[in-house]
């Protein structure tokens, strides 16, 4: 992406740049104005009072080095101070806006993200965005604009001097260039490589436990060790490009071209063409603007490695987001038809042709082999995925028409591993519904049989809770998230598995305050204990992505093969 294409993009997105930068960039030109003055005290010094011998000038001289020093060192302080509040400001706006888009996005568009990904965009990547105003334009602009300027200057000196040593200018850019593109293809490929490396970290932390119990940390180590080294390498070679450049550039502008205008320049001063004190001011001031021609192509060089990442930050403020209305589905009936599904990569399909039908107020079990297709069936009634084939229709609305808010507002699913934060247990539970109020909390607490074990509790309800809930049994968490549906309210609740780690005791009594509250609503049961389906209205067995059958409990047992055996070799043992 070229910078004023970054520019629009970025300015687009994040609103109120305009005076800040505006405000910086007067500062800008004050720093380029007393940048400038102290060159042409340099040219009176030694044509007045060296050559000419005008000794009286000197205080004059001093007295004016003097004050562009106070200047100067105002302006720089003050350019600072906006340039780090200006960059802090976006940074977190950009931080913002890119976690605020991620969140609203559809599940099948976030889902193309890795966590490695999502991380480094909204850490790494838009920090280098937040940067690019100040940096990228004007830093930029500031460098062409001193440049030119002392180009002029140099022309009004001596403009034979100075059209000979403009020819190192495009020399230094050209070679810039190629290696700034070198830079940016390695940056690409360090981008990717820190992405998998991210992903790879966290899993393992989050996995620490069963790491340590399975002894697999040296297979840990030797991953991680394959990672920095794949890591390290390209990031040599990112650096090397980077720095071959900026050396390229010092050495052009500190050796060849002042040799260069030495022995040009003298050669001049010796044929009569020019004077000494020309010569000197000349020198002073082509140092100056060789000095800016190499912040213009280190710039060049550094844009072509910030552009990699600021590029994945538009990327995603790019994507339109929330394209689908939200539409209050009114009705509790679901209706399946036709639906296939396979997952991205796999060649055969979770779900082949399914169809089927939940009256409002009904409650239908799922059953099946491991890997039968029965998650997926509760991810895509939630809208969580998106079906290739076939339609997924709640109150009469085919849900692939109307946004995940929609959705989720009418259907609640509690799962065999809830999501729960490093946060209190009122928190976690207000997460369902915002506003609750104690009473209302431990009401469904009580309900979903976790009310007593939080009256044991120190802090009862205030108790943190640790990441994911660690410090909670797989029973408690279930518990919590069940607490959680009945907040929620919804007309439709799907239950996947979500009393699988709750002993026979505590599940029943779930299970009949599952039936009270279930009055009216429409239940989809994937269930884990032939206790859990028996007062099911119907059973659906899948098998293999199909639906092997499709009846009541009764009409099953002892009758239908795939059931049969389903119930003597899972049910019974569980
Ligand atoms: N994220 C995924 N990516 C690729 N394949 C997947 C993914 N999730 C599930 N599958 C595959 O889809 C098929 C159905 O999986 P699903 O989780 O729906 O089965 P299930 O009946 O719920 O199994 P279980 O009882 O073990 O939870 C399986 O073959 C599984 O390997």
């Amino acid at each position: 992406m070229r910078r004023w294409d970054i520019f629009k993009a970025l300015t687009r997105d994040i609103a109120g740049i305009n005076k800040p930068l505006l405000a910086l960039g007067l500062f800008k030109i004050w720093n380029l104005v007393f940048g400038l003055i102290p060159l042409f005290l340099y040219s009176f010094l030694v044509n007045r009072v060296l050559v000419d011998k005008q000794l009286n000038e000197l205080g004059l001289i001093i007295g004016g080095y003097l004050a562009v020093y106070i200047l100067t060192t105002i302006g720089i302080t003050v350019s600072k101070r906006f340039s780090n509040q200006l960059i802090l400001k976006y940074d977190l706006r950009i931080k913002n806006k890119l976690l605020k888009k991620l969140i609203s996005l559809e599940h099948n568009e976030y889902s193309k993200y890795s966590i490695g990904d999502v991380k480094s965009r909204i850490e790494n990547d838009a920090a280098v965005a937040g940067k690019f105003f100040t940096t990228h334009i004007l830093d930029f602009i500031y460098a062409v604009v001193y440049a030119v300027a002392l180009a002029v200057i140099l022309l009004c000196y001596d403009w034979r001097i100075a059209l000979i040593s403009f020819i190192f200018v495009p020399v230094s850019f050209v070679t810039v260039n190629f290696l700034g593109g070198k830079t940016k293809q390695a940056g690409e490929e360090l981008w990717a490589l820190q992405i998998q490396y991210e992903t790879f970290l966290h899993t393992s932390f989050q996995n620490w436990k069963d790491i340590k119990t399975n002894n697999l940390e040296d297979a840990q180590f030797a991953e991680l060790n394959g990672h920095y080294k794949k890591i390290r390498h390209v990031w040599f070679l990112n650096q090397l490009y980077m720095h071959l450049g900026i050396t390229y550039s010092f050495f052009t502008k500190n050796f060849i071209t002042q040799l260069f205008i030495y022995f040009i320049g003298g050669l001049f001063v010796i044929k009569g063409y020019s004077q000494v004190g020309v010569l000197l001011v000349f020198i002073s001031f082509y140092g100056q603007f060789f000095g800016y021609i190499e912040n213009i192509s280190n710039s060049m060089m550094n844009f072509k490695n910030d552009s990699v990442s600021i590029g994945k930050v538009i990327g995603i403020l790019n994507i339109e987001a929330g394209k689908k209305p939200y539409k209050k589905i009114e009705g509790t009936d679901i209706n399946v038809n036709q639906l296939k599904f396979s997952y991205e990569g796999n060649d055969s399909f979770a779900l082949d042709g399914i169809s089927f039908s939940v009256g409002k107020g009904e409650h239908l079990a799922i059953v099946g082999q491991s890997g039968s297709g029965k998650s997926t069936i509760a991810k895509l009634l939630t809208g969580q995925m998106e079906p290739q084939e076939g339609t997924v229709s709640i109150g009469g609305t085919d849900i692939s028409s109307v946004n995940s808010e929609s959705v989720s507002d009418k259907v609640s699913i509690v799962v065999q591993e809830p999501v729960l934060f490093n946060m209190s247990i009122r928190d976690n539970l207000l997460l369902a519904k915002a506003g609750a109020t104690d009473a209302e909390l431990m009401e469904c607490c009580r309900r979903a049989s976790i009310y007593d074990y939080i009256e044991t509790l120190p802090d009862k309800l205030d108790t943190i809770i640790g990441e994911k809930g660690v410090k909670l049994s797989g029973g408690q968490k279930q518990r919590l998230s069940i607490a959680r549906a009945f907040l929620q309210d919804r007309d439709i609740i799907i239950f996947d598995e979500s009393t699988s780690a709750l002993d026979s005791e505590n599940e029943s009594d779930i299970i009949s305050e599952l039936k009270s509250l279930s009055s009216g609503k429409t239940m989809i049961s994937i269930a884990h204990r032939l206790s859990s389906i028996l007062d099911c209205d119907k059973v659906m067995v899948l098998q293999a992505g199909r639906v092997a059958a499709f009846d009541t409990h009764e009409n099953l047992f002892n009758r239908n093969e795939t059931y049969d055996l389903l119930f003597h070799n899972q049910y019974r043992a569980g």
